[in-house]
């Protein structure tokens, strides 16, 4: 059988998976031992997901970036299931953005004072 290609796809099973651990035992799931620890732990391992992957990325070591990402983008999972957030309202906000400049979106905000 090929192998599968993996994809963007990946996102939603690890999503799924993330999901169905809540409640489960955190002696046997490293997922449901971060959300015993709590959103502040959940929040923190991301920062620390992303500060390992920028770390790497300036060294420029390219498959750290890429481990690190892995890790980032799980942690990301975790948060979003945490806050009760789906990656289909995530990707909806992105689509929303499809064609719009960052820089016109910056310039178009409101001017403070
Ligand atoms: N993708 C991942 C994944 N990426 C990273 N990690 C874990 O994230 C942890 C990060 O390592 P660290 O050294 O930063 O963490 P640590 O020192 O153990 O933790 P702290 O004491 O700092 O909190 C490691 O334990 C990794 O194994 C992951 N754990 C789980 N998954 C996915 O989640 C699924 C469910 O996992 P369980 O919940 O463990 O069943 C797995 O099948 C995978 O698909």
């Amino acid at each position: 059988m090929a192998e599968e290609r993996a994809t963007a796809a990946v996102l939603d099973r690890l999503h799924a998976t993330v999901l169905a651990r809540k409640g489960a035992d955190p002696s046997s799931s490293y997922t449901a031992k971060l959300y015993s620890r709590g959103t502040p732990k959940i929040a923190q391992k991301l920062g620390e997901e992303a500060v390992e992957t920028v770390i790497e990325a300036v060294r420029g070591n390219r498959d750290g970036v890429v481990s690190e990402s892995a890790d980032l983008l799980y942690h990301l999972m975790v948060l979003w299931a945490d806050a009760g957030v789906a990656p289909e309202e995530v990707y909806a906000k992105l689509a929303a953005r499809e064609g719009t400049s960052g820089i016109d979106e910056k310039n178009a905000r409101p001017k403070a004072g």
